[in-house]
């Protein structure tokens, strides 16, 4: 196992100054207290070549799990233990062993080439100039920015930013990466260019933890999805589960040769258990959502081609997005 959290919590405390002059006044000589239970106690466990995507709403938890992670902030209670080091105890050790990119933050120095940003990573991590100019130049290759090399950072268009951000946090060959919201503001062809670096780096087992808001990075990348609300686990499994998650639902979309589950006086009569009417296109066309659990989807389907004479049929999961909202509602 290559990251160990066990009871990790963490408790951010504020000060209540107040807003009026009389309540800043007062908060001189007493402050109201307010603690915000960011971690509520996580247990987690991560194996090497894991490429594993934490989800969760907006003040989850996940950047100061990130945080933590990456040896930035302390916990309040818990332990993590990531290649055997304690992130927050032992820096110097751990940081030589892994990487990390944010989408909204630089680690290039923005008036200087991105080939100079790499020499000064290649000074701080000592790495030896062969094994520099190897991985680099593989590196550079695999993102094709072999011409902006040499340009200042603050010329380069956002997209070419961030592969060269990825190539300067994987100069030291780390074996674990942090991300936090890497494909952010990217366009579609450069999202794949970066996904796809990013799947081949972890072919090389290379460990990627994902934070991100973006559906299609997790759909498109992780193995294993964590879904962090109101600081605690609600979801820990594949992206198949996920969408198994409230049960095993299917969306029909149905063209039909007659009027098809028309609305009566008494509703929508004709739909059987387990499918409801999503909307409706047309008089006899029509959007359902079917819980196969309960109605299979042979049966239904033969059911529609037999009373309203089917002529187009399209079969598809629950959007993941859908179970997402769901999952992210709950207390
Ligand atoms: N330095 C801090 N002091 C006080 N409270 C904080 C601090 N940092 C974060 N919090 C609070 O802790 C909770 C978790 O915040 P966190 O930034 O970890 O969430 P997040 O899941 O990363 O959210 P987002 O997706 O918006 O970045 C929030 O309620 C936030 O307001």
């Amino acid at each position: 196992m290559q990251i160990d959290i066990q009871g990790l919590t963490k408790t951010y405390t504020t000060w209540n100054r107040g807003s009026t002059f009389s309540e800043v006044l007062k908060s001189l000589v007493r402050r109201e207290k307010t603690d915000v239970h960011a971690l509520k106690g996580i247990d987690l466990s991560i194996d090497s070549g894991e490429l594993v995507g934490f989800l969760g709403p907006n003040g989850a938890g996940k950047s100061t799990m990130l945080k933590i992670l990456t040896g930035v902030l302390y916990p309040t209670a818990g332990s993590v233990s990531v290649m055997g080091v304690c992130p927050w105890k032992d820096r110097k050790k751990y940081v030589a062993g892994i990487g990390a990119v944010f989408g909204q933050k630089s680690q290039l120095v923005w008036d200087i080439p991105p080939a100079d940003s790499f020499m000064m990573n290649q000074a701080i991590y000592r790495i030896p100039d062969a094994r520099f100019r190897r991985t680099m130049d593989r590196l550079v290759d695999m993102l094709s920015v072999r011409d902006q090399m040499k340009q200042p950072t603050r010329n380069l268009s956002l997209g070419e930013r961030m592969k060269c951000e990825f190539i300067m946090a994987m100069l030291h060959e780390p074996r674990i990466v942090f991300l936090d919201e890497p494909t952010i503001g990217l366009d579609v062809i450069a999202k794949d260019k970066i996904r796809a670096f990013i799947q081949e780096m972890n072919r090389d087992g290379v460990t990627f933890i994902l934070t991100t808001h973006d559906l299609d990075d997790v759909e498109r990348l992780a193995q294993r999805v964590i879904v962090i609300n109101h600081g605690s686990i609600v979801f820990d499994d594949g992206i198949s589960a996920l969408r198994q998650h409230f049960g095993a639902k299917k969306i029909i979309t149905a063209s039909c040769a007659a009027p098809c589950f028309v609305s009566t006086e008494d509703g929508v009569s004709a739909l059987p258990s387990g499918v409801s009417l999503l909307s409706r296109l047309s008089e006899s066309d029509v959007v359902l959502e079917c819980d196969t659990s309960v109605m299979d989807l042979p049966s239904l389907i033969r059911l529609v081609s037999e009373t309203f004479g089917l002529r187009d049929l399209v079969v598809e999961d629950i959007p993941i997005e859908t179970v997402i909202k769901e999952l992210y509602a709950k207390e």
